[in-house]
């Protein structure tokens, strides 16, 4: 696909008792259809290869207009410091039938998409949850692609393309969204609260396709795909879904609960709340755990988190010490340390150590609030920030919180 994506270091693997697979499904081919990664506990395959982190050029593209650098420029720079990583999940593995799982959506950042985030999937897949990572195509991800038809596509040749991103169906034309910058002048709120609204019904269209698969309806992958979906019959249990996302991502979280009740909780990385409309906090009514990084947050959005507490509901927030907006998604783990600390993708934090704590928190609060029967439950005191590593609550400064609630 890529250069020869030779390197699986880097990214580390689940650490959980089951083998991971991973698998993309479109359905259908227009922008109004769902687009997501699966990440899933697999039967050991090893026929089966590791897919290449960055799945096409355009993605990189897509990540230089983000980052307003010029693409050719970057493309070098992309491909050359991670054009070889690979994901820590074998490719369209068969599923291990193993009576119901737990389901988990997870939503991206801003300038992110569907493959960013494969340390938290892969990890919460090798723990028994099957994990679907939405791309969303409100025009906030660095890229995205869906397909359109075009009768005179019989004609033309095919253009030399990836083998899982070709379409069955012939006449379909590729075609890709980019991250769509604020215009100057342009007013954020508005542009990002009908970005979270999109995201948020793309997360409940997720929900329903794998609903649809999970009582056998037959459902048409435009992407090319080995991949069994009908494996997946009877395969998840969903009366135990929740939803999960980073950043953006994290405000798509409290918006598709407050949508959405067939999601029991949610757990929101270092959420920016900038998105939201307050009026709708009161309607959320599942349990949500906050966990934060010690770097990106700020007064006035951990006062409109505080506004989601509640007496009644648990909500809970813990901050990871040493840790910055990007130890979440996965380049975390890939930029040497100097670069990684001078472009604030690395915090003061081991990485491994974070993300450890950030899962295991995560594994608690979703084994509280969706009843599973496994042994996450150890790990309960993460959940009130009991360990070294990290703050109960947030580290922005109380009084400051406290003069700023009154002005
Ligand atoms: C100047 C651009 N300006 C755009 C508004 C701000 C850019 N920015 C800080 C960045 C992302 C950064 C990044 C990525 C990737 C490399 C690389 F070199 F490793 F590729 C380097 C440096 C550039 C750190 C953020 O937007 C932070 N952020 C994010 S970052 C999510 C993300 C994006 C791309 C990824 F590859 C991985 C993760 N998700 C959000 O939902 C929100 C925010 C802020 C508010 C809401």
């Amino acid at each position: 696909v890529m250069g020869n994506c030779s390197n699986t270091l880097g990214i580390p693997p689940g650490k959980g008792p089951h083998q991971v697979g991973c698998a993309d499904l479109m359905v259908d081919h227009t922008v109004q259809g769902s687009f997501f990664r699966l990440y899933y506990p697999c039967e050991p395959s090893p026929s089966s290869e590791k897919p290449c982190w960055i799945p096409s050029q355009e993605y990189f593209d897509g990540l230089a207009d983000f980052m307003k650098i010029n693409r050719s420029f970057a493309e070098r720079i992309f491909n050359y410091l991670y054009g070889s990583y690979r994901i820590p999940a074998f490719w369209e593995a068969p599923f291990k039938s193993n009576g119901k799982y737990p389901l988990v959506i997870f939503s991206h950042g801003l300038g992110a998409f569907r493959t960013l985030y494969s340390a938290i999937c892969a990890e919460l897949a090798s723990r028994g949850f099957v994990v679907a990572s939405v791309e969303h195509r409100d025009e906030s991800g660095s890229a995205t692609f869906y397909f359109k038809e075009n009768s005179q596509m019989q004609q033309q040749a095919h253009q030399a393309d990836t083998k899982n991103s070709k379409p069955v169906q012939e006449n379909l034309e590729k075609v890709w969204m980019y991250y769509r910058a604020l215009k100057p002048g342009e007013e954020e709120f508005s542009l990002r609260n009908n970005q979270v609204q999109q995201r948020a019904n793309e997360c409940i269209r997720a929900l329903k396709i794998l609903d649809e698969i999970n009582s056998g309806k037959s459902v048409t992958n435009v992407l090319q795909s080995e991949f069994d979906w009908s494996s997946l019959k009877n395969s998840l249990d969903l009366c135990k879904t929740a939803v999960m996302g980073h950043s953006f991502g994290g405000a798509t979280v409290i918006e598709t609960l407050c949508k959405e009740l067939t999601f029991k909780c949610g757990v929101a990385l270092d959420t920016w709340m900038v998105p939201l409309k307050e009026e709708i906090f009161p309607n959320v009514k599942q349990p949500i755990l906050f966990i934060n990084s010690e770097k990106f947050q700020w007064a006035g959005n951990i006062i409109r988190m505080r506004k989601l507490d509640s007496a009644s509901i648990q909500r809970k927030m813990i901050t990871i010490r040493g840790t910055v907006h990007q130890s979440f998604p996965d380049f975390t783990f890939l930029t040497g340390n100097w670069i990684g600390k001078v472009l604030k993708l690395k915090g003061d934090i081991d990485p491994h150590l974070a993300m450890d704590l950030s899962n295991k928190a995560s594994l608690a609060f979703l084994q509280r609030h969706l009843s599973l029967d496994k042994d996450f439950n150890q790990w309960d005191p993460l959940i009130d920030g009991k360990d070294e590593n990290l703050i109960p609550g947030t580290n922005i400064h109380a009084t400051h919180l406290a003069t700023l609630q009154y002005f």
